[in-house]
This record gives structure tokens, C-alpha cells and sequence, in this order.
């Protein structure tokens, strides 16, 4: 199994690159012109051999000589493919043919789509059959009607089934052509007869009405026209009578003058029937002609491709990527011993007993499962992790008891050697490979080896969290290999947040093929925590932008609504668009939480909250695995988390509400959690100078004009004028007043300080204040004077306020 998997490994490699033997336009030029002159050039011949075919058979009977003269009009080659074609072909159906070839030359000049053509010569070719045994049908020797396939295949049918056999066989033949080409089916033929019938019926109510209001003229005119009307009528009288009066004569009088409430519903739906029956007639023109309009645009145009813009860019290869010496697992049957028969030693030295263990080998750690004897509780063993690796004498050691779902108990010991798991072997896996995930994401590798791909979408938001120095940025790199392997420039836009300032640089050569900025941005890696908070502003009003695409589109997510925007169900003059997925990177997300506070927060929550269903996801990185870094609330919204080596229990609690991530042995050795279960996973390592190579490779390609740009966002900086309207006022507005007249102190940092919140925010409050009378005008250095005393007082400036 395993060598299959290689060898599939291997055959799938092509299909990234994406083999180009696209013309260039000038060559299009030559060889759809060369097809069109040729279609010409067949047409002639054709046409000339209806009038001198006759004349040139005795230069086509044997192999023609130079001198020969053909009285063609495209002389000896003319009268060749003509006698070819018309005579031993298919008839006077080949110019069909010449059609087809003219056709072909106009697609292939004018760029056109060649699915379509592919139809035409499909169709083209099947009329051509048909018609030549049709017309063969009629001619009993060899001529240019039928040609010599014409009449063979008639003779052939005939001589199985018949003239009427033949016969029917075209006329069903035709059947199969209308029913496929243009959709025909029994339903058209009622409707069509349902119409004409309603369109006479209408008539004859009209000649009626007329007779009825217009002293009749010709009294056998209107006498017809009634009796034709009775003839119509016949089917809805014939029920009535029935159930009232076995007499024919007596109800319809009756109807006339007595108030019976059943016999006048009777009446009224049998007078209104001709509206209602128009008013169906038009709601089901409607919804057919809109159907039929997005699925006669596909079959146009073809499903609507997103990654036509870009239709020559090409995924990157596999060997940008490194292979490692020390890849794949290798067996130390020694040391696997000795591990066994010390772990056995300690747990028999606490009297605890084994009835059987195994062992699974990983890349970096061995899990030794064990079944312990009947009555020996789990605690006891659990409590045993110190005792254990003190005597293995081994760091990173992790007792999982007991292992969920399997009834027993693992122990993972580190590997004297561990191996590396390469990002090469990642992507090239089956698993990533053949993946029908909307954004795949290959982590690493379990520790029974296999590759774990996940998907971010489903996620839908991610937290890394981790020590420095423990392999959070090769992971991020991972997660966005990963998804540059994968994923076309027009699926997916990453907005990465990087106040490090120098782990996400190297995306910057992707700019204009991946990343996403805001319109007014020179660089699309953010560094400025400003910009950070207009970005994420920004975000949030492309998510509200997108829910109401998708409110619009009924559509509950955004994988519904680019489906039917492929479909051509959706009208790009009402704004639709095909949506890419966003992938926002934060990279040390503890930094912009210290220096900006609620600021950050509140977006991020809100789209962390919000936007799985329109494909925006987040990717939250940080080293300072704390509870005022990863709030409550951040953490209520990031289900999928994935633990580095942190260096406390407690870190580790904060993480993945547990111990674990305290006991891996770093270097990407890391935990996953998508929920409930713990995944040890060996990360896989992309080094930097991979990612450079991926990176150049992408941005060597033609790219859009622009990185995909964000909404505007209008920041708090968007300038200041005193008269600010009392409902333009900050939400925060009466807590800051409260606290500058309880400090009498009018300064923003203190405001930033209390509040938590960035410098832009605050300045704008004080200019607020300052508005509203609480706080004096901009005093240079010194801090601004506060002008009033009390919280008293300025309940009551801020009552008086409310009644002017
Ligand atoms: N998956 C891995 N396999 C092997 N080695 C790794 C792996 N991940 C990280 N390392 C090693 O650990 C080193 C540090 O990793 P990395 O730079 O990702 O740490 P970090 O957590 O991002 O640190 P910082 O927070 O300081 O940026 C790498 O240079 C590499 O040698």
C-alpha cells in the first residue's frame, strides 16, 4: 500500500504545473486564418463540383498527371477533394463540412471559447450523417446527394429493416436531434397546444362579448360563433349537472336566478377563469426564460472561471521544496527495548502490572500503549509521568490516560533521533494532494505517521500559541505554503499583520498575486499598529459588504454563493462578484493587544464571531500565551488551536484548557485541538530560503495591476471640528469624561491608559470633551485644564445638554 501511495506521489506531480501549449495571438492569427481559407477554398471546390464534377471524372478515375486539366475552379486539387467528400463521402452535406472549417479559423482567430466549437463539430458531423442517409433515401445509385455513404448505409438499413424502417429510423433520428439541440420535450408540445387552444378560446370570447354589446348584424354569424362558444363551454357545464338536476335545461336556468351559494361559486370561477389562466401562463414564461438565461450563458460562455484573469499562471513545483537526509522513520529496535523494559521497571516498582504494550514509532516521539491488569486505576499511573521520566531519563515526556476511544493507556517518549518532517513530503502526500477542502492545510505529521491535513475553513479560525523559539513561525510558513500549493491567486487573499516587522516580508514579492491591503496602503504586510486597527475595521466592513451579496444571492455561505456565481446565477451589474477567501496572519498577536487593547479586540471578535460563513478566517499567533493576551472571549471563538512548547503548566491551561504543551520537546513538536481531542503532531519545516524560492516564483508570473483591495475604512483620525454632534459622540464618551473630572487631569494618555485604547481614539474623545465645555482648549506640553469639578457637575452639564 505504502509503495502505491509513492508511486501515485510521483504521477500527480503535473498537475500543479498546469502544462501550457496555449498559441500566443500571432500564431492564432496564422493557423485560424490558414483554417479559414481552407473552408473557403473546400466551399469552392464543392460548389464548382456540382457544375464540372461530371466533366472531371475521367482526370479522377486514375491518379491525375500534372497536365491534366480539371475543369474545377480550384483545378486538380478542387476536383480531388470534391470527388473525396461529395462522391465516395457523404453527398452534398460535406459543404457542411467547409462550414466547419471556415467556423473553426473564425474561433481560433478571434479567441472565441473552443468548447463551443467542439459542439458545433459534434453536431456538424452528426447532421452530415443524417443527412446524407436521408437524402440517400431518395436515390437508387451512387450520386452527389447521398454519396457512396449515403446510399450504402441506406441499402444496409434497408435491407434489415425496410424502407418504412428507414424511414422511421430518420425520423427518429430528428426526434433525438430536437430533443437534444434545443431542448424539446412533451411538455412543449402541450404547452404550445394549451396556447393556441386558450388563444382561440379568448377569440371566440371576444367575437362573443362583441355579439352581446353589438345588435347583431348577421344572425347566422352570431349564431355559429355561439354554438362554437357551447362546444367550448361543454367540459364545465358537463359537472355541474351531475350533482344538481339529471335534466340538462332546468340547472342552467336556475343558476341564472337562484342565490344558491355553491352553484354561484360555480359561476364566478367559470367567469374569471380566462385571467387566471393568463396570469399562470405569464409567471411560467418568467421563470423558464430566467432559468434558461443563466443556463444558455453557460453553455455559451462555459461555467464563469475565476481563474481566467490569470489563466496562465502556473502552481509552484514540488522541488522548491527541500528533501531531507534524515526524513522518513527509522527503527532503533534497541532503544525501543529499552524504553519498554523501563517503563515496565517503573510501573512495577509502583505495582502496577502490564498485560500487553506496543509500540507506535513517530517522527519525534515513540507512543508506547499499554493495558494495564485488571483493577489498577488510571490515576495512579497518570500520577506516575515525574517517576517515568526520571527513570527514562527523558524530557517531553506525556502520559495520555486513557488514549479516547482506544481503552488504553499511551506513553510518548521523545526519540533519541528524530526525524525531520519536510513541508515537501507534506504537500506531496496523497492526503494533501487529492484534498477537497476549500483552503487544506497540510500541519505535519501524527505520530503514526500519517499527514494531517485539515482545512481552515472549517475551522474556522486558528490560535498558535507557543514559547519563542519553538517553531511558530516555521508553522505559519507551513500554513501558508500550504495554501500557495494549493490554491489559485483568484481563491484566496491573505492580510498579514506582522509587528515583528521581519517574519512575513518575503510575502511582499506576492503582493499582487495573494495579499489583500487597504486602497490607500503603499505596503501590503502590515507592520503599524494604526494600520492595523483600520485594517481590521476594514475587514469587518468587507464582511457586512459580503453578507448582504450573499442576503441577496440567498445563499447561507460563501461556498453556496460562488457556486452559483460560477453558474452565471448571479448578475454582476447587481454587484456580485466572485468572493476569494481571506486569510487574516497575525503574527505576535500579544503585541498589538498590549499597545492598542480594546481596539483590536472588538474586530477581531467580531469577525471571529462572524465571518466563517463568508470566508474570512483568522490566523492568531502569539508567544505571551496569557489570559489578558487570549481573552475570554478570543478564546470562546478560536475552537482550533494549535500549542507549541510553552514553558508553564499554566501557559499551557490558556492554551488547550490542559497540560500538555508544557511537556513537548520543541523544535514544531506540537499539540492540535479542533475541539475536544489532543493531536500530537510533528510540524512540518519549510525554511526560509524555501519560502523565498515559492515566493519568487509566484511573483515572477504576470500578477493583477493591484493587490485585491479592502473597503475604505475612515479612521478616528479622520479630523476634528469642535461643533461634533452629541450622537457622533464616542461610545466611550461619558466613561472618559468621568474619569478626567474624577482625575481633574485632561490628558489623553491617561485616557489610553484607563480605557485601553490607542492614541488616535483617545486624542479624538478629548476633542470631544473639548466640544462639550469639560476640558479647556490645547495647551502645548502641559495637559489640558479641566473645567469641571465634580461628577456632580457633570451629570448636569450632560442633562442640560440632553434638553437644549
Ligand atoms: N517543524 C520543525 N522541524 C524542525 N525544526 C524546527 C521546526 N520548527 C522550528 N524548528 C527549529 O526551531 C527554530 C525556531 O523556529 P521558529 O523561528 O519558528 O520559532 P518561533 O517560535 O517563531 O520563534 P519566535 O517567536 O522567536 O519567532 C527554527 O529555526 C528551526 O531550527
Amino acid at each position: 500500500m505504502a509503495k502505491k501511495t509513492t508511486k501515485k506521489k510521483i504521477t500527480k506531480k503535473p498537475k500543479l504545473k498546469r502544462p501550457s501549449f496555449q498559441l500566443s495571438s500571432q500564431q492564432k492569427l496564422i493557423f485560424g486564418s490558414l483554417l479559414i481559407i481552407l473552408g473557403v477554398l473546400l466551399f469552392i471546390s464543392f460548389l464548382s463540383f456540382l457544375f464540372t464534377g461530371k466533366e472531371d471524372q475521367s482526370i479522377l478515375s486514375n491518379f491525375p498527371s500534372r497536365d491534366a486539366e480539371a475543369k474545377n475552379w480550384a483545378k486538380l486539387l478542387g476536383a480531388q477533394l470534391s470527388n473525396l467528400f461529395i462522391t465516395k463521402g457523404f453527398g452534398i452535406a460535406s459543404f457542411i463540412f467547409s462550414g466547419l472549417l471556415f467556423l473553426s479559423g473564425v474561433y481560433i482567430t478571434l479567441n472565441l471559447k473552443l468548447e463551443r466549437l467542439r459542439k458545433h463539430w459534434i453536431w456538424g458531423t452528426l447532421i452530415v450523417i443524417w443527412l446524407s442517409i436521408f437524402l440517400g433515401f431518395f436515390t437508387h445509385k451512387y450520386n452527389v446527394l447521398g454519396g457512396i455513404i449515403g446510399y450504402e448505409m441506406n441499402h444496409f438499413f434497408q435491407d434489415y429493416i425496410g424502407k418504412i424502417g428507414t424511414a422511421l429510423l430518420l425520423v427518429f433520428g430528428l426526434i433525438i436531434y430536437a430533443a437534444i439541440r434545443f431542448k424539446i420535450n412533451g411538455q412543449t408540445f402541450v404547452t404550445l397546444f394549451n396556447k393556441a387552444k386558450k388563444d382561440i378560446h379568448s377569440d371566440f370570447n371576444d367575437i362573443t362579448d362583441e355579439d352581446d354589446t353589438v345588435v347583431p348584424i348577421d344572425n347566422s354569424l352570431s349564431e355559429e360563433a355561439e354554438a362554437i362558444k357551447s362546444a367550448f363551454e361543454i367540459p364545465l357545464e358537463n359537472v355541474e349537472p351531475t350533482n344538481s338536476n339529471p335534466s340538462k335545461l332546468e340547472p342552467k336556468k336556475k343558476e341564472n336566478t337562484e342565490p344558491d351559494n355553491a352553484k354561484e361559486l360555480e359561476i364566478v370561477i367559470e367567469k374569471s377563469e380566462p385571467e387566471v389562466a393568463i396570469e399562470i401562463e405569464k409567471t411560467v414564461e418568467e421563470k423558464s426564460e430566467t432559468d434558461n438565461l443563466a443556463d444558455k450563458l453557460v453553455e455559451d460562455f462555459g461555467q464563469f472561471d475565476p481563474t481566467l484573469e490569470l489563466g496562465n499562471y502556473q502552481f509552484p513545483p514540488l522541488d522548491l521544496l527541500k528533501k531531507y537526509d534524515n526524513e522518513g522513520i527509522s527503527i532503533d529496535q534497541d532503544e525501543l527495548e529499552e524504553n519498554k523494559n523501563r517503563i515496565v521497571e517503573t510501573l512495577n516498582n509502583y505495582k502496577i502490572g502490564i498485560s500487553s504494550i506496543k509500540a507506535t514509532i513517530g517522527p519525534t516521539v515513540t507512543l508506547y500503549e499499554i493495558v494495564p491488569d485488571a483493577g489498577i486505576r488510571i490515576s495512579k499511573i497518570k500520577n506516575l509521568e515525574d517517576d517515568i521520566a526520571l527513570s527514562l531519563s527523558a524530557l517531553g515526556i506525556r502520559i495520555i490516560a486513557p488514549i479516547p476511544g482506544k481503552g488504553t493507556i499511551g506513553i510518548e517518549v521523545p526519540n533519541k533521533n528524530s526525524t525531520i518532517v519536510s513541508m515537501h513530503s507534506a504537500i506531496a502526500s496523497q492526503k494533501f494532494q487529492n484534498s477537497k477542502m476549500a483552503l487544506p492545510i497540510a500541519l505535519g505529521k501524527t505520530i503514526s505517521n500519517e499527514t494531517m491535513v485539515v482545512d481552515l475553513a472549517k475551522m474556522p479560525h486558528l490560535l498558535m500559541a507557543g514559547a519563542t523559539g519553538q517553531g511558530k513561525s516555521v508553522g505559519l510558513n507551513a500554513v501558508l505554503t500550504s495554501l500557495l500549493y494549493k490554491k489559485h491567486p483568484a481563491e484566496v487573499k491573505f492580510v498579514l499583520v506582522d509587528p515583528k516587522k521581519v517574519e512575513l516580508t518575503l510575502f511582499n514579492k506576492i503582493e499582487r498575486h495573494y495579499l489583500a491591503k487597504l486602497p490607500d496602503s503603499e505596503d501590503a504586510i502590515i507592520t503599524d499598529n494604526t494600520k492595523v486597527i483600520n485594517t481590521l475595521n476594514s475587514l469587518c466592513i468587507e464582511m457586512d459588504n459580503r453578507y448582504e451579496l450573499l442576503k441577496n444571492a440567498f445563499c447561507r455561505n460563501i461556498a453556496e454563493y460562488n457556486t452559483k456565481f460560477k453558474a452565471r446565477k448571479l448578475n454582476p451589474n447587481d454587484g456580485h462578484q466572485f468572493l476569494p477567501y481571506i486569510v487574516l496572519v497575525v503574527d505576535e498577536f500579544a503585541d498589538l493587544i498590549m499597545t492598542a487593547g480594546k481596539e483590536v479586540e472588538t474586530p477581531i471578535a467580531r469577525l471571529a464571531q462572524l465571518a466563517r460563513a463568508i470566508g474570512i478566517h483568522l490566523i492568531i499567533a502569539t508567544q505571551r500565551p496569557s489570559v489578558n493576551v487570549i481573552t475570554g472571549i478570543i478564546k470562546a471563538n478560536f475552537p482550533a488551536r494549535i500549542a507549541f512548547r510553552v514553558t508553564s503548566k499554566i501557559d499551557s491551561r490558556t492554551i488547550l484548557d490542559g497540560s500538555g504543551a508544557d511537556q513537548l520537546i520543541g523544535r514544531g513538536d506540537m499539540l492540535y485541538t479542533q475541539g475536544n481531542d489532543l493531536i500530537r503532531i510533528q510540524c512540518a519545516f519549510v525554511d526560509t530560503p524555501e519560502v523565498e524560492k515559492i515566493t519568487e516564483f509566484i511573483g515572477s508570473q504576470k500578477a493583477y495591476p493591484d493587490a485585491y483591495l479592502l473597503p475604505e475604512y475612515i479612521g478616528e483620525e479622520g479630523g476634528t471640528n469642535l461643533d461634533i454632534d452629541i450622537s457622533d459622540r464616542d461610545k466611550l464618551f461619558r466613561e472618559a469624561a468621568e474619569i478626567i473630572v474624577t482625575a481633574q487631569q485632561g490628558s489623553a494618555s491617561l485616557l489610553q491608559r484607563k480605557l485601553k485604547l490607542g492614541y488616535n481614539r483617545a486624542g479624538r474623545l478629548i476633542d470631544q470633551l473639548e466640544a462639550a465645555g469639560i476640558v479647556g482648549g490645547f495647551e502645548g506640553s502641559k495637559a489640558r485644564q479641566v473645567l469641571v469639578t465634580d461628577l456632580v457637575a457633570l451629570d448636569q452639564l450632560l442633562e442640560n445638554e440632553k434638553n437644549n
